[in-house]
């Protein structure tokens, strides 16, 4: 039986940066990751993400029909290797708005967590190549770059932007997120730089840290009120791992709520419908569960410098020799953050210029070329959940994501659609965008928002499901300790109080990041010290 002193579940991008922090001064650790390695080509480069979907390092969930899209299912693509998401994602940087952490306070009693605190947290994990200010760290492990190679219409949608009346913004994570520019990725030399590369193998050149692969942990070993240690399953024998000090769930928005209502943790009622034994009442476990929708708009193109000719051998024999071109490219080049209404405390949208076609998660190829703008409506207000399917771990959990329940988000989509297309159709963008193709020609302005509720998917960035907050409407209190139980912790996206209006891969980190401290008892202070600039 295994024995250590923090017991970690999930290798990805919260749970790599405790392994790493939490085994700097001594303590043992176990990590187990239900998934396996990494050391795969499509993991390292950074064009190839979406080939990973449905591949053997993918859980490849699905939601339920989604009341808000027309009764669709969501394809649901989440790391299952270790860096969890971050060795599958769109290697995107960026952290949210100020206001959303200092909301977390104010709105969610989520002491510690204003944007102030955990700046200092961002910074520590952040080695960043181009910005050295006040608000970038570069003694971290996570490599953070401009891309490496640009299609020629990036700087011209920028220019178009510009003209709009958007704002030039060369750094959607500093002063002021609002803008148009280019943007940061999280990349080193060309490759991806996953939680994996950047936190948790250096941590296991320690001796004191043990990571397994293949091990799907299925519930908490509670005992007397106090977490000592996990069941799981490997090469499908039952095993048990004890932990002395505590148990830390990083298994992400979808699973972390899993394991704890395998674990008689969660609504009562909906654990009695599945055949589990409360252990503890705790009715927001699996709720809040919120994601970005990602409405995304097609045109096509007569220009040849699109990402269209990817397969052809010679990107690959120039990313092998030096880590450039095309393949070097994680697709999304110049954004556009937006407030839709100008009232808001921040921008509810981002708009993703590509030089190509991302449609359908990848899946739907046209031979012709064309480039995509993808809305991602980072200011929802819909809330879904996560449930137990059954009483087996291996079932997949039951997500319904709610996604655009409410009219009036459907109605801020149609906002940002306008602006995309005044974007689109200025001088300065005209050798780049065609015949608008999706939606199509037959898809006037009364079917517009149809077609949203038909052809909206998500940004993959579920969170909330373990929501921070005060008792009685949290699942964890500010220091991530789960209520009702002694030695438990969460600590990964799930915690988000609410979704932050950017992408979730560094807010993640940065929690992994204060989570560790949290634990080992340090103030925020520490944190700031260790990365003055
Ligand atoms: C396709 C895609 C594109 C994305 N693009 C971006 C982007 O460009 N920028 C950005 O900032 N964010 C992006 N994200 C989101 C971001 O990567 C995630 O929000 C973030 O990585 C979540 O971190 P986490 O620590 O909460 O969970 P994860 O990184 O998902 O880690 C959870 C880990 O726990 C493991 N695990 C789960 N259940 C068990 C179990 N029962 N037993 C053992 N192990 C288990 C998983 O295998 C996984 O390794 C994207 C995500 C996806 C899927």
């Amino acid at each position: 039986m295994k024995q250590c002193d923090y017991l970690i579940v999930g290798a990805g991008s919260a749970g790599s940066v405790l392994a790493d922090r939490l085994s700097a001064d001594g303590s043992r650790v176990l990590v187990l990751e239900a998934g396996g390695s990494d050391d795969d080509a499509m993991v390292k480069i950074p064009a190839l993400f979406a080939g990973m979907f449905q591949g053997p390092n993918d859980w490849n969930y699905n939601s339920e029909p989604e009341p808000g899209l027309h009764g669709r299912r969501l394809f649901l693509p989440r790391g299952k290797m270790l860096g969890g998401c971050s060795s599958l994602n769109a290697l995107i940087y960026m952290r949210g708005a100020r206001t959303d952490y200092d909301r977390w306070v104010s709105d969610f009693g989520a002491t510690g967590w204003s944007y102030d605190e955990v700046l200092p947290y961002f910074k520590r994990s952040e080695n960043n190549a181009e910005i050295h200010d006040e608000y970038h760290g570069r003694n971290g492990g996570l490599h953070v770059t401009r891309e490496r190679w640009l299609s020629p219409h990036a700087e011209p949608f920028i220019e178009a932007a510009a003209a709009s009346g958007i704002a030039r913004n060369d750094d959607f994570n500093g002063a002021q997120q609002d803008g148009t520019g280019l943007f940061q990725v999280t990349t080193h030399r060309g490759r991806r730089c996953s939680a994996a590369d950047a936190f948790l193998r250096p941590a296991m050149e320690r001796p004191n840290v043990e990571v397994v692969t293949g091990a799907l942990v299925r519930r908490v070993v509670l005992d007397a009120g106090r977490a000592v240690g996990v069941e799981y399953i490997e090469n499908g024998f039952l095993h048990t791992a004890v932990a002395d000090r505590e148990v830390i769930l990083s298994a992400g928005a979808y699973n972390s709520p899993k394991i704890l209502m395998l674990s008689g943790i969660g609504p009562a009622d909906h654990l009695r419908d599945i055949g589990i034994d409360t252990v503890v009442d705790s009715p927001h476990v699996g709720q809040n569960l919120q994601d970005h929708p990602l409405t995304l708009l097609h045109w096509d193109t007569d220009s040849a410098d699109t990402l269209g000719d990817l397969a052809q051998p010679a990107y690959m024999d120039q990313w092998l020799a030096d880590g450039t071109g095309k393949l070097s490219s994680n697709a999304a080049e110049s954004a556009v953050l937006w407030r839709s209404d100008s009232s808001l405390p921040a921008a509810d949208f981002q708009m993703v210029f590509v030089p190509g076609y991302f449609w359908d998660h990848g899946f739907r190829r046209p031979t012709v070329g064309g480039v995509t703008i993808g809305l991602s409506y980072n200011g929802p207000s819909s809330s879904g959940s996560v449930q137990l399917r059954s009483s087996d771990p291996t079932a997949p959990p039951r997500i319904v994501s709610n996604l655009l329940s409410q009219q009036s988000e459907v109605d801020a989509v149609l906002r940002a659609i306008g602006l995309a297309e005044e974007i689109a159709s200025r001088p300065e963008l005209s050798a780049t965008f065609g015949e608008r193709v999706n939606p199509g020609r037959s898809v006037g302005k009364a079917e517009l928002a149809a077609w949203v509720r038909a052809d909206t998917q998500h940004m993959y960035h579920p969170t909330s499901t373990c929501r921070m907050g005060v008792s009685g409407e949290g699942v964890v209190d500010p220091d991530l300790k789960v209520y009702g139980v002694e030695g438990l912790r969460v600590v990964d996206a799930s915690i988000m109080p609410r979704i932050v209006s950017g992408n979730t891969n560094a807010p993640a980190i940065m929690i992994g990041e204060r989570g560790a401290d949290l634990i080992l008892g340090k103030s925020s202070n520490v944190a700031a010290e260790a990365v003055a600039v």
